[in-house]
């Protein structure tokens, strides 16, 4: 809970600011590459740190005719303005041991100028500071909330610099570059924010002035100036300004502005006749100059260009994570108190609710009446008979933010009847307490009286589509659901699209509702077949996902027209040479292994992905395919066709047709059981099955599999499921 308040905090702050911070961050590098570019020229003398003015003053003062001033700025260069020998105004940088000019003075170009007023004020005056100010000061806010997160998350201060688990690259990125700049971030938001508050008197303003000076009315004797003690006690580099005196007035005077007083010093004598000293608004005020710019250090200035670079890192990968985690948001069908099925989810990045969010709207699909909430919202919901838990763990060994009071709560209430549950952990090995808090749900949950446990406690390792289906296929083994076991399915954050043209299209007619489209991907991708092409009809932000068999190169999908099918219509409707956006969804449980025996069950659209298999099979691996369809369509005589080349070319061994409306009349699974000795002996020589259609076909399957196997060799389906010899993509 106290990890959310900071986290809300954090990101609301930086919502707030983000564009001001964006518009800061992107001036802000380019004023610190101009503050090292400044430096470039070399116009600082050696000895600059032990010149004294006694030696500098009367070196320039040979030089020129009159000298009016003598500035020293913060790359320790010197200026010098008066009149030359011929009577001619002349600014220039001087090397200040011999008081000749060595460089023009070079005004600061327009660009810098324009960047330098928006970055301070926005072009808005003194509106512009204060709006300037306040997000630096939001930025000081935004690095002492991410601080804490930092801490909290790495579990303490003295770990504040541990290894930070791989989870992601936007969280890695945020957290590393978060630790590293958060020093410089962190000056660079104090400083600015005081140098809004000085300039407009917040500190209030003691400066003093010079005290009333009585002056003879006969000029003194003039002593020679590189004798002058006050002369010979102060460095050049003590040294902001020197206004020259005008005429031998004895009331003109040299003033001397140091880097800490103002010194009004007699021009005959070098006695000095005023002194006084800087408010600390001032020396803090040119302390935190030099910070924010990095005018007076090369080195400095590269920090607070890379730390603004930082900046840009942290807007994108933040707002990145932040759009992740609201993307999986709870949403509900049914109220609490109608619900049968509960599922209750920690999670505190959001890819966990992903998860049991699809679990969930395939339920409500199937007619189920679900209700999806927080872990810290449990209570003895009227109506449940399933309680399903899928958490996350954080911290080490720790529930995530949303899941901090259940262990109370569930210790509290009773549903006085007897609940079924089950516990998914989603974690990762690379901490050391792998879904530690899962497991401790598990263990409170067992110590209910009304706990009916229906399937043992499953982990999910680093978000494993793959280990999630192993629990999906579970459930739908007890409830008698028919969950999709496609991992892609369970995938949660879509890829970047790519283009993809029609290349062939056929036609459905009354008998036959399937249809073969050919793609091809505008840009050379991988991909084989197995694969999966997710299509988003109707820009609803639906997936729709179609098993891809690879042939000659290309996609090729076998899909069902449905009168309302979303996908199905979107497809047929392509004309050919058409473009259209998709991905490719890797599905390596579905890839044939490339040096065993095979044998491919397929049904309707599922024999796609075989076709492609077969297509591809350049080693002529022994391949043996079955396939169910109603009747023998011309699309189905044009699949026999294309199968009885690739018999020709050894790419397949056999292959059997099933026809449950005509010829055979019967069902694919009947010519699978036909051939039981073939296919136990396969399995015992580790060869695979490979399985894909629809989901009734696949129960029957392995029902008939399971026989096979209990019949014809020494073990259960599960020893050879166990073994990867059993793989499937039914929907
Ligand atoms: C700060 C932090 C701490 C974590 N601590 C653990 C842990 O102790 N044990 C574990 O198995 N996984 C740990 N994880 C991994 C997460 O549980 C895992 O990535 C999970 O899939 C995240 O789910 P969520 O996005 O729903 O929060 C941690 C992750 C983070 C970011």
């Amino acid at each position: 809970m106290t990890l959310s308040i900071w986290r809300y905090a954090h990101f609301t702050l930086a919502v707030v600011s983000s564009l001001f911070l964006l518009m800061a961050s992107i001036t802000g590098i380019i004023l610190a590459i101009d503050a090292v570019g400044q430096k470039l020229p070399q116009y600082r003398v050696e000895n600059f740190e032990e010149i004294t003015l006694s030696k500098v003053i009367p070196a320039v003062k040979n030089q020129f005719l009159e000298v009016n001033e003598l500035t020293v700025d913060h790359n320790q260069f010197v200026t010098v303005k008066g009149l030359d020998e011929n009577g001619e105004e002349i600014e220039g940088y001087i090397d200040a041991n011999s008081g000749k000019i060595i460089g023009k003075s070079e005004k600061k170009s327009e660009f810098i100028q324009w960047v330098t007023s928006l970055h301070r004020s926005l072009f808005l005056h003194d509106t512009g500071r204060i709006i300037i100010g306040i997000n630096a000061f939001l930025l000081f806010l935004i690095a002492t909330s991410g601080t804490i997160l930092v801490i909290q998350r790495q579990k303490g201060i003295l770990r504040f610099f541990a290894k930070i688990p791989n989870e992601g690259w936007n969280q890695f990125l945020h957290v590393f570059t978060g630790r590293w700049f958060l020093l410089p971030i962190l000056i660079i938001s104090l400083s600015g924010t005081y140098l809004t508050l000085n300039r407009f008197k917040l500190f209030g303003e003691d400066k003093q002035d010079h005290k009333e000076i009585s002056f003879p009315d006969k000029a003194p004797e003039q002593f020679e100036i590189n004798a002058f003690k006050t002369f010979q006690n102060i460095k050049l580099s003590e040294v902001q300004k020197i206004e020259f005196p005008f005429t031998d007035d004895v009331e003109e005077l040299y003033t001397l502005k140091l880097h800490d007083r103002e010194l009004l010093v007699n021009q005959f004598n070098g006695s000095i006749l005023s002194e006084i000293k800087y408010p600390k608004t001032v020396l803090l005020e040119a302390l935190s100059l030099d910070l924010h710019t990095g005018r007076a250090n090369s080195i400095w200035a590269i920090i607070l260009g890379i730390s603004s670079i930082s900046i840009l890192f942290f807007i994108y990968s933040g707002f990145t994570m932040s759009w992740r985690r609201m993307k999986n948001k709870i949403k509900n069908q049914f109220s609490a108190d109608e619900s049968n099925i509960i599922i209750l989810v920690g999670s505190e990045n959001g890819s966990t609710l992903g998860f049991a969010n699809a679990i969930k709207n395939q339920l409500v699909k199937f007619g189920k009446k679900v209700f999806i909430t927080e872990m810290n919202a449990v209570k003895a919901f009227p109506n449940a008979d399933q309680l399903l838990i899928f958490t996350s763990t954080h911290g080490l060994g720790d529930a995530p933010s949303n899941a901090t009071q259940f262990e109370k709560l569930i210790g509290e209430l009773n549903f006085f009847k007897s609940i079924q549950t089950s516990v998914v952990g989603f974690g990762s090995t690379n901490y050391p307490d792998f879904c530690g808090y899962a497991k401790k749900v598990e263990s409170w949950l067992q110590n209910q009286t009304w706990n009916q446990t229906i399937i043992g406690f499953h982990t999910v390792n680093d978000k494993s589509v793959n280990e999630f289906v192993e629990w999906v296929k579970s459930y739908n083994q007890i409830s008698g659901t028919e969950l999709s076991t496609t991992p892609a399915q369970y995938v949660n954050q879509p890829k970047a699209l790519q283009k993809f043209e029609v290349i062939s299209k056929t036609v459905v007619s009354e008998d036959c509702q399937n249809y073969v489209v050919t793609l091809k991907p505008s840009k050379k991708i991988k991909f084989q077949s197995g694969d999966l092409l997710a299509i988003y009809p109707g820009n609803e932000g639906k997936e729709r996902l179609y098993s891809i068999g690879k042939v000659d190169g290309k996609i090729q999908l076998v899909v069902k027209l449905h009168e309302s099918g979303l996908g199905s219509n979107y497809l047929y409707q392509l004309e050919v040479g058409s473009h259209f956006e998709a991905r490719i969804v890797e599905n390596k449980s579905f890839h044939l292994p490339n040096k065993n025996e095979a044998i491919l069950i397929a049904n309707g659209t599922g024999i796609a992905p075989f076709l492609g298999m077969i297509n591809e099979n350049s080693k002529l691996l022994p391949l043996h395919l079955y396939v169910g369809f109603r009747k023998e369509t011309p699309i189905v005589k044009a699949f026999k066709y294309s199968l009885q080349t690739y018999l020709l070319n050894k790419k397949i061994h056999d292959f059997q047709f099933a026809f449950s409306r005509e010829g055979n009349h019967c069902y694919v699974t009947q010519i699978v059981q036909n051939d039981a000795e073939k296919i136990a002996s396969l399995l015992q020589n580790g060869g695979v099955v490979m399985i894909c259609g629809s989901l009734a076909m696949y129960k029957d399957v392995i029902v008939a599999l399971e026989q096979i196997c209990i019949e014809k060799t020494n073990y259960n389906l599960a020893h050879f499921q166990a073994n990867g010899q059993i793989l499937s993509d039914c929907y």
